[in-house]
């Protein structure tokens, strides 16, 4: 069913759309996306700045990107397609909530999002941040195929937005044990097609509070940047088709980020100091988006 309504649309050229997945909750993701939104409104050629959030559990992710936008770049416009009170994973919250929204419906309303940015601007850039990490569930609903009972019924969000075939920024987990985790939701995008133009850690700071030899604080995040650039380096070595998607990883496609201030700080001296790194990893992704339409 979900097909059909999204066979009608189609990526452009002049409308570079990113997907933002996460190696898990609390990675960093909206953070990330807000960085984006904030480098592109900046760049003098990326026509209207959009950015939606499809599923919202509790809070709002949309309010901290408008929080962080600031006076200068007022042309960034925010949308949450749907939205639970519960902060929980999408499945459960629409099911406690008893407010069902169907994979067909979520496509359907992506998709028409991106038609009106598409049709009311001549170019644009638009980031899309997802819910969780990536294999996190969507809504439930009984007009699901895979709904049985009043259970079931949901899909992971990567396989919800396969369809699409809107390339991803993953955020990867720059914690102790973030390793695997990242390694093991990238394969998952990797072996459902999705074409990962960039990876991004946020610098974890002090893990267990210990210090490195140097008598420097533990810091996590660059470990696991480095990790995932030589993991790519030795399956490309041996398999080179199963990382296709970021076989150039020296090209500034892997992302380490410094640790975040602690919050509710607001994040203004935080972008400000890493402009220059949202900015570059802005042109990356214009650059990579252009190579899908040669
Ligand atoms: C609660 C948070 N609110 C939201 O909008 N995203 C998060 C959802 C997390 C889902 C995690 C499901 C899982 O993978 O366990």
């Amino acid at each position: 069913m979900a097909s059909k309504t999204i066979s009608k649309f189609a990526l452009h050229p002049k409308h570079r759309t990113h997907l933002v997945f996460g190696a898990n909750t609390d990675v960093g993701k909206s953070v990330v996306s807000t960085g984006l939104v904030r480098a592109a409104a900046a760049a003098t050629d990326s026509g209207t700045v959009n950015y939606i959030k499809p599923l919202q559990c509790g809070g709002s992710d949309e309010s901290f990107v408008v929080r962080h936008d600031s006076q200068s770049q007022s042309n960034i416009t925010c949308k949450t397609l749907f939205t639970w009170m519960t902060p929980a994973s999408p499945h459960l919250a629409s099911r406690w909530e008893n407010l069902p929204v169907s994979d067909e419906q979520i496509t359907l309303s992506l998709t028409e999002s991106m038609k009106l940015i598409q049709s009311s601007s001549m170019n644009s850039t638009t980031i899309i941040e997802t819910a969780g990490g990536a294999l996190s569930p969507s809504s439930w609903s009984p007009d699901n195929a895979s709904a049985a009972g009043n259970r079931l019924g949901w899909s992971t969000q990567a396989d919800l937005y396969s369809p699409l075939h809107i390339p991803v920024v993953f955020v990867g987990d720059g914690k102790l044990g973030g390793i695997s985790v990242t390694l093991s939701t990238l394969e998952a995008l990797w072996n459902r097609g999705y074409s990962v133009d960039a990876v991004v850690f946020i610098n974890s700071g002090t893990g267990n509070g210990g210090n490195d030899q140097d008598g420097n604080a533990m810091s996590f995040g660059e470990g696991n940047a480095e990790a995932l650039e030589e993991y790519i380096m030795m399956r490309n070595t041996k398999q080179r088709s199963l990382c296709r998607n970021i076989e150039h990883f020296d090209d500034g496609s892997i992302v380490l980020l410094p640790s975040l201030p602690p919050m509710p700080e607001r994040l203004d001296n935080w972008y400000e100091q890493n402009h220059e790194r949202f900015s570059k990893l802005n042109h990356l992704l214009n650059a990579k988006w252009d190579t899908y339409f040669e």
